[in-house]
């Protein structure tokens, strides 16, 4: 379980974060949700080592892993997806798979001068599981195409597959659905879905579609201000008074959004 307690992040005067105390069940697929500029991206990025907090705490089963670096985050089964990185974009989908640090054993010196067969019996080994991930997502005739050159909802899906060379047990996802189109985003929520039914992933995700929302994720989070509005079904969220007013308060377009 995540635990975060009373968190709190500000740029100078500014009070992104402000106060966030929330719980992360294992096993859920919880939404996070809230008008634009609510905090959450900046929470995404305290709670997985990508921004120092202000102040407050985050634990993971009891541990205390407030501000640790991402990459010591990651090694615990604790990511957040991030775009393909441009210098990725010219290798082929299934070659960026097999780059997800801590998927490999390392090219180290020792590895490089007297295990040349055991290297290519891993790389051989990393392609079969990426081969194997790429069909687990439906885009397994994307495998030797750049990734730099699949679609934006594509490369969504790519992202997700790079949290399945690992083992994940906690994987933030930031507005998967932004640019995609429906066929694509039932694509990847029924990914999402699989992945925490057969493999028992917890995922944390941001998105303002609420059909998505709706669709994978209980229970749901609201956002206002920098803290934590209400939590629970996607309905119960929809006729909470306070979160009705946080989303009016930012306009008619963002109380649309939450369907009030
Ligand atoms: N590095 C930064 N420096 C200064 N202000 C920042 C910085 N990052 C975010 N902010 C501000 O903090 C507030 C919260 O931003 P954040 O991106 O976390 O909100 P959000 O809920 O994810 O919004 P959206 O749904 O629009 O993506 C915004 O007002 C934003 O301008």
């Amino acid at each position: 379980m995540i635990v975060v307690d009373d968190l709190h992040k500000h740029f100078g005067g500014f009070h992104a974060v402000d106060g966030a105390s929330l719980r992360i069940e294992p096993g859920s697929i919880t939404g996070l949700i809230g008008p634009n500029g609510a905090g959450k991206t900046t929470l995404f990025n305290v709670i997985a080592g990508v921004l120092p907090p202000t102040s407050g705490r985050v634990t993971m089963d009891g541990e205390d892993i407030t501000g640790l670096a991402p990459h010591t985050l990651f090694h615990k089964g604790l990511l957040r997806t991030f775009q393909i990185a441009h210098e990725f974009s010219s290798m082929s989908c299934r070659e960026n798979l097999m780059m997800v640090p801590g998927a490999q054993s390392g090219e180290t010196l020792w590895n490089t001068w007297f295990g040349r067969k055991r290297i290519a019996d891993e790389e051989r080994a990393l392609a079969a599981k990426a081969d194997e991930v790429l069909e687990f997502l439906t885009i397994e005739h994307l495998a030797d195409h750049k990734a730099g050159q699949v679609s934006g909802g594509q490369k969504k899906l790519l992202e997700l597959g790079r949290t399945m060379m690992v083992d994940a047990k906690i994987v933030f996802l930031d507005e998967v659905g932004a640019g995609v189109n429906r066929t694509l985003l039932n694509t990847i929520g029924d990914a999402i879905l699989r992945l925490n039914a057969e493999r028992n992933y917890t995922f944390v995700v941001i998105e303002h579609d609420m059909d998505f929302i709706g669709k994978i994720c209980d229970p749901v989070i609201c956002m206002a201000e920098g803290h934590v509005l209400a939590e629970g079904t996607l309905a119960e969220i929809k006729a909470n008074e306070q979160v009705i007013e946080a989303y009016l308060g930012t306009g008619l377009k963002n109380k649309d959004k939450v369907g009030a």
